[in-house]
């Protein structure tokens, strides 16, 4: 049997993006908030957790820390901020800890109703 365990956190960050349709604003610096979905999956172990999540909870904390109040242009290893590839940084930061059981990484802005997902 395969179990999902998720854990949801939210950064909020600055950046500018490089564009062919609102080419000015885009380029001008903005921020949103992001909310990150993070999805382990596997059989839970003799004390019936998947992965305790309050592990989970640090590892993500270490993570957000690196997200959460930045410029994110700035930010080494992330590329052009897109919802495509802060869900591939968030992944690289997570199979690090979680190698085998990382299933999905999911990042959205609740504002615009804008979604990505990165999946196995
Ligand atoms: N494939 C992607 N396309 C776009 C992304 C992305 O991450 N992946 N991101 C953006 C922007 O970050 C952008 O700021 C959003 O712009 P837009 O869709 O034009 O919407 P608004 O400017 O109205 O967004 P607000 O959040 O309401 O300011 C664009 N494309
Ligand atoms: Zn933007």
């Amino acid at each position: 049997m395969q179990y999902e365990l998720s854990q949801t956190f939210y950064f909020e960050a600055a950046h500018t993006l490089r564009r062919t349709v609102d080419v000015e604003p885009s380029l001008r610096i903005h921020g949103h908030t992001y909310i990150a979905e993070i999805t382990l999956a596997g059989a839970p172990d003799d004390n019936g957790m998947v992965v305790d999540l309050a592990y989970l909870r640090r590892n993500i904390e270490t993570l957000r820390r690196e997200l959460d109040h930045r410029f994110l242009d700035e930010v080494a290893g992330l590329g052009p901020a897109t919802l495509e590839n802060l869900c591939a940084y968030i992944w690289r930061a997570m199979e690090l800890v979680y190698a085998g059981k990382l299933s999905c990484v999911e990042v959205r802005r609740e504002a615009s109703g804008d979604r990505c997902r990165l999946r196995r």
